[in-house]
């Protein structure tokens, strides 16, 4: 895995992070516009004029009582960061104008990903504004939410499905781009993580510039996590911030390929020399036992995190924890976090599924500041919602079931009401 790391001495930082914050209001200039590039000092491997933008980053974070209540946290104390305001509806495009601003500068004619939806999704958007390169993506056949294959398709990107999972779609990816000499926009590319360390940067703005206790992140191929821990090393070093905040990554029960080696096997990043040997033997094992990964929280079905070893190094910048969430845990936070006011696909709920964990464990406090990353927009899979708010308890759907979310004790179904005045008058007052 590579990093990009730059020669501080030789780059304008300025001195104080507010100093980023002057730029945001200048709408008429697309570099200062984006959430990304304001901060474009803090990522200096572009000029100006190479920059490909769509206003990415243009996202908010919000104290959410209701959803703080949920996870037993004190009133003030949790925020939502929601990413799903970017331009196709996830956290991808934080990174995806950074990895396509470098497929330009390198002269890149075709760019390729694996997805399950959201890395598709913005690849396929930004190329469509550059114009300059096309576009393949992988994605595993049924594993991909229509929300977001819709957006590849009408984007003009040229769509691969393949029998498997992710994770083979991105295996598959790799050796097809260093055959091929396709520019790979996956989290396996440093530059596009060099995007998404601005999410740290907006936290951080909107906070005015006071580091939270906690940031809370969905963990599936790491590249979030692995980009914050970066960030926070970076300001550190650069004497921008003071402390750092602790992270917290959250696995799917069913996808939690990180918390078994990090939590359970006790692997750490220890100046970089990580017991090699041991998550080679769990991933050797994993293959002979053709071990998949399974969770409705479609984003995050990945066994095979490609940034297992910068998500090590990023939990000890972080101090970090990593935890697992079960569907049933993902689901009903998903549905506090849209009671809450901002809509969220499954993945990006195991954020506060995890925050609300970790309070009953104690490891968070109820008066800790508590960050949680809402990665993607609630429109990009509407199935899983409509399933968990139709369920009742009479009838649960099998794909709900089948995935051990027996219960949705948040259900929001549609009432079934014959189409007369009066009945509906009746039930209307019953609420
Ligand atoms: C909505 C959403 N949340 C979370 C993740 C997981 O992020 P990461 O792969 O950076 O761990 C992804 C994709 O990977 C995603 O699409
Ligand atoms: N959820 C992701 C999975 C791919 O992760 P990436 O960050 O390596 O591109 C997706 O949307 O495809």
């Amino acid at each position: 895995m590579l990093d990009v790391s730059y020669n501080w001495d030789q780059v304008q930082v300025p001195q104080s992070l507010r100093d980023f914050e002057k730029r945001w209001s200048n709408r008429n200039h697309p570099i200062d516009f984006s959430g990304v590039w304001r901060f474009r000092e803090l990522l200096p491997f572009a000029q100006d004029d190479q920059i490909i933008t769509i206003g990415e980053g243009q996202t908010m974070l919000k104290a959410s009582n209701p959803v703080a209540q949920y996870a037993g946290l004190n009133d003030d104390c949790l925020y939502l960061q929601y990413e799903g305001l970017n331009p196709s509806g996830s956290f991808k495009d934080n990174g995806m104008t950074a990895a396509s601003t470098h497929a330009v500068m390198v002269g890149a004619k075709v760019a390729a990903c694996a997805s399950t939806g959201n890395t598709s999704a913005s690849l396929a958007v930004y190329a469509s504004v550059a114009q300059k390169f096309k576009v393949v993506v992988f994605v595993g056949s049924g594993k991909i939410a229509f929300g977001k294959l819709s957006q590849a398709l009408d984007y003009g990107a040229k769509t691969v499905q393949i029998q498997g999972d992710f994770d083979d779609a991105l295996a598959r990816v790799r050796e097809v781009c260093n055959q091929e000499g396709i520019y790979l926009c996956n989290s396996v590319n440093p530059f596009r993580l060099e995007g998404q360390k601005s999410i740290m940067f907006r936290v951080l703005e909107s906070l005015n510039w006071e580091v939270p206790d906690w940031i809370v992140v969905p963990g599936g191929n790491l590249g979030n996590s692995s980009a914050f821990g970066k960030a926070f090393m970076e300001l550190k070093e650069l004497g921008l911030i003071d402390r750092i905040p602790r992270l917290a990554i959250i696995n799917a029960q069913g996808a939690n390929t990180l918390y078994q080696l990090y939590e359970q096997e006790g692997i750490r990043w220890n100046g970089g020399n990580y017991d090699r040997a041991a998550s080679t033997d769990f991933f050797t094992q994993m293959d002979q036992e053709n071990r998949r990964a399974s969770t409705l929280a479609s984003a995050i079905e990945i066994n095979r995190p490609v940034n297992f070893s910068k998500s090590l190094r990023a939990l000890d910048v972080c101090n970090g924890v990593v935890r697992e969430v079960t569907d049933q845990q993902i689901l009903d936070a998903k549905a506090q976090v849209g009671a809450g006011g901002l809509g969220c696909e499954p993945a990006s709920a195991a954020s506060v599924a995890g925050a609300k964990l970790l309070k009953s464990e104690g490891v968070i406090a109820s008066s800790d500041r508590v960050v949680c990353i809402l990665t993607g927009h609630q429109l990009k899979d509407p199935n899983a919602t409509v399933a968990y708010h139709s369920a009742t308890d009479e009838h649960m759907d099998e794909k709900l079931t089948s995935h051990g979310v027996n219960k949705a004790p948040f259900s929001n179904g549609p009432i079934v009401v014959e189409n007369d005045l009066d009945k509906i008058i009746k039930v209307i007052r019953s609420f």
